[in-house]
């Protein structure tokens, strides 16, 4: 196992102040940090000089898409880990919308063989929490806890019935799987592609309300409060949502929830043309939906950021936004755009970003990542702040390249990506 030195580096410390640091890496962890390590002569097979550029505790994103086994044509868990390493993720957690959906021991151990050789980076696995994703039987949950499953969601899909939700969270809440939820009520949707606003009715296209999203969550707060299961949402999107989860976090309810940045950064205002590059769910919601959401951000109510990378191909977006698939891919800009959106602006500190981006996610579910602590596995991002590039598709790990933000001037590049001590992704040159 290789030693490696990495000097001249700045860390966060609590305050928001940027520290000098160099960083000792031993055996795949952090072995020592402080400042000029060198004059030690510690024994190092390698020196890489961050000349001045940011070390973070190596990404953690809760909410990725794969699509390995079964639609690899749209990104495989090679690219996909790739991709992740590329925006200075090392831990990111996998939905399971793949085919065959890891609903039983056998599948889930059949994705997990091929993480353990392709992957660049830390996967964990979702299971579901129906079988087929459909909302009849539950899975075993017991046998899957016991095989190494984290936490189980039907992302993708809203689970429909409040009996199947509630029998979930019950037998879930015994074995301690959380339940992870795409919120969406079916019944609500009208065959919407956009939120429904201003927007949907100026490009005279079907809107969805946000309602479908809200009404579930309220339903589910409810049965979590009654169970007591620990409930994570997915992807937050309206001001509704932000209310509810606020008032169920006072109550005392389990519950945690993550937001996209592009929910963050874009409104249906910014939505130009029927351009499916702006389609994902939950969609682009209103103004006032989005200032709750950084609120929600700063008041503690969301607890962190996940990207909801969902790649697909050139050929499916390039169609109007009422056939296009929803979902755009989001890695390897979530850090890039977070910085330069928000903390360049003054909106929020560095820190702030760095933890809704590390410790918090791994907060939400126990994960022992998230940070530069002496002792902990050395998964570490380091970024150059202050250099502009552009968002350009040709550089892109990915499979696919469906983003609103392509052409985008962002600042916060990566440098290198490491995990366990390992180079997984070195910007070339
Ligand atoms: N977010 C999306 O718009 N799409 C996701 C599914 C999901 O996260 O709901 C996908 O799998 O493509
Ligand atoms: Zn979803
Ligand atoms: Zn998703």
């Amino acid at each position: 196992m290789k030693t490696t030195l990495i000097i001249n580096g700045k860390e966060l410390n609590e305050r928001n102040e940027l520290i000098q640091t160099d960083i000792y890496i031993k055996n795949g962890n952090i072995q020592m940090k402080g400042q000029q390590l060198q004059m030690l002569h510690l024994d190092s097979d390698q020196i890489i000089d961050a000349k001045g550029a940011l070390l973070t505790p190596g990404l953690v994103d809760v909410h990725v898409h794969f699509r390995e086994p079964g639609f690899t044509h749209k990104e495989t868990i090679k690219t996909g880990s790739l991709s992740a390493a590329r925006g200075g993720y090392t831990t990111v957690c996998a939905m399971p919308n793949l085919d065959p959906v890891p609903d039983t021991v056998e599948n889930w151990q059949a994705v997990e063989r091929i993480i353990e050789k392709d992957a660049v980076v830390n996967v964990l696995q979702y299971a579901t929490i129906t079988k087929g994703l459909r909302s009849e039987e539950l899975v075993d949950y017991k046998a899957l806890k016991e095989a190494g499953v984290f936490a189980v969601t039907n992302d993708g899909v809203g689970v429909q019935t409040a009996g199947t939700m509630y029998l979930a969270m019950k037998e879930a809440a015994k074995v301690g799987l959380p339940i992870v939820a795409h919120t969406e009520d079916e019944s609500l949707l009208f065959g919407g592609c956009m939120h429904h606003g201003k927007k949907s009715k100026e490009l005279n296209l079907p809107g969805i309300i946000s309602a479908t999203e809200s009404s579930q969550i309220a339903r589910d707060l409810l049965l979590a409060e009654e169970t007591g299961a620990h409930y994570h949402v997915c992807h937050v999107s309206t001001k509704e949502s932000v209310r509810i989860i606020r008032e169920a976090k006072q109550a005392g309810i389990h519950v945690t929830c993550e937001v996209c940045p592009h929910h963050l950064i874009l409104s249906e205002e910014d939505i130009p043309c029927d351009d499916a590059n702006y389609k994902m769910n939950p969609p682009l919601r209103a103004l006032d939906d989005q200032a709750a959401l950084i609120e929600g951000l700063l008041d503690g109510t969301i607890d962190c950021i996940a990207t909801d990378h969902a790649p697909h191909t050139t050929e499916e977006k390039s169609v109007s936004m009422t056939e296009a698939p929803f979902g755009i891919v989001g890695s390897e800009t979530a850090f890039s755009l977070m910085y330069t959106h928000f903390v360049k602006t003054g909106r929020f500190t560095l820190k702030q970003v760095v933890d809704w981006m590390t410790i918090k996610p791994a907060d939400v579910f126990g994960l022992s990542c998230g940070t530069l602590n002496v002792g902990s596995p050395a998964d570490i991002a380091i970024y150059q702040l202050d250099k502009e590039v552009e968002i350009n598709p040709a550089d892109f790990e990915s499979k696919s390249i469906n983003t609103p933000f392509i052409g985008e001037k962002v600042l916060a590049e990566t440098l290198y990506t490491f995990v366990n001590g390992e180079i997984v992704w070195a910007k070339e040159g």
